[in-house]
């Protein structure tokens, strides 16, 4: 199944800023992506390259089979993209802003774009320039879902809605995934991505360190605690891919990947563990061990 989205070894830099190293990601048909990342991570640049907008300084990209350096204007056509600062005509009605935009779509267009502002209660008499933040938000979404489009890339698209509005928009995005449509949004709200996501992208300081379906990644993914008898004392690593390693007194806690079921047996009665336990890891967790810089990491991978 040829992927939606294609990023093959690609590479920007602004200046001394690294924002993108070596990214390579494919993202199939049908699925709500999540690209997950800290303030200056690299996931806008991600987004204006898809989009065209800027052109990888090497390394290549494309969208929908087409070349994101080449065809960016087409590409911008074909999805729908609403930017983390959406530009709009500030002059005119969330109406009249509709019934411009509906001449570059087919019909149909301006019948969903008055379902979703009715939807999403915009006020229809207010120019767009005297809209709060949100209802300003809301258009954009309107305008960009209206066509109904193949692939919808969404830079932080939740943030200024209210909660109310937020659930109902992201629940359509599964209504989309489950129509085959596949969309792509970069987000800081970590809670909300687990609600919808079923593949999800960490990235950190423009490295793409971790991407994988949501339900795999949590189910693969665990923290373990042991109890030491003394705070002074060390215990080994839990077998697996240990992602971080932290103390609290007499409490050691690692985030592990592909913990074996046998990872009790490592300690013994001589290994001044009084105490083990594992439960599963949150999405918060994985990405905290994974974008923590502060946290000790372990970077082994112990097999039993
Ligand atoms: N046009 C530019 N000129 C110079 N530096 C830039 C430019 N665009 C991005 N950067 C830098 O590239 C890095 C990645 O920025 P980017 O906007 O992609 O991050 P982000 O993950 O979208 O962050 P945020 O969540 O804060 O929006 C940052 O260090 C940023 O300062």
């Amino acid at each position: 199944m040829q992927p939606v989205i294609s990023l093959d070894r690609v590479y920007k830099r602004f200046g001394h800023t690294i924002a993108l190293e070596d990214v390579s990601i494919d993202i199939p048909p049908g699925v709500v992506f999540a690209l997950l990342g800290e303030n200056g991570a690299g996931k806008t640049t991600m987004i204006r390259i898809l989009t065209g907008f800027l052109n990888p300084d090497s390394g290549n990209a494309t969208v929908l089979g087409k070349p994101c350096e080449k065809a960016g204007l087409d590409i911008r056509q074909s999805i729908g993209y609403v930017s983390d600062a959406p530009a709009l005509y500030e002059w005119m009605l969330p109406e009249e802003i509709g019934w411009f935009t509906s001449a570059f779509y087919q019909e149909g267009f301006l019948d969903r774009y008055h379902q979703l502002i009715a939807d999403f209660d915009v006020p229809n008499g207010v120019r767009l320039k005297n809209l709060s933040k949100g209802q300003r938000a809301k258009v954009a979404l309107a305008l960009a879902t209206a066509h109904d489009p193949q692939l919808l890339i969404l830079d932080e698209p939740t943030s200024g809605l209210d909660p109310m509005v937020r659930r109902q928009f992201l629940e359509s995005m599964v209504d989309r995934a489950a129509l085959g449509r596949t969309v792509l949004l970069s987000s800081h709200q970590i809670s909300e991505v687990e609600r919808v996501a079923d593949w999800i992208g960490i990235i950190h300081h423009g490295h793409l360190k971790m991407v994988q379906p949501l339900e795999k990644l949590k189910s693969s993914t665990w923290i373990v605690t042991a109890t030491m008898d003394d705070s002074c004392a060390v215990a080994v690593l839990p077998p697996g891919k240990v992602l971080t390693e932290s103390r609290n007194g007499r409490q050691m806690r690692w985030v592990v990947q592909n913990l074996p079921v046998n990872w009790k047996s490592g300690y013994g009665s001589d290994s001044g563990v009084t105490n083990l336990s594992a439960s599963q890891a949150s999405l918060e967790d994985i990405f905290v061990a994974v974008c923590d810089d502060r946290a000790h990491r372990p970077v082994a991978e112990v097999t039993t």
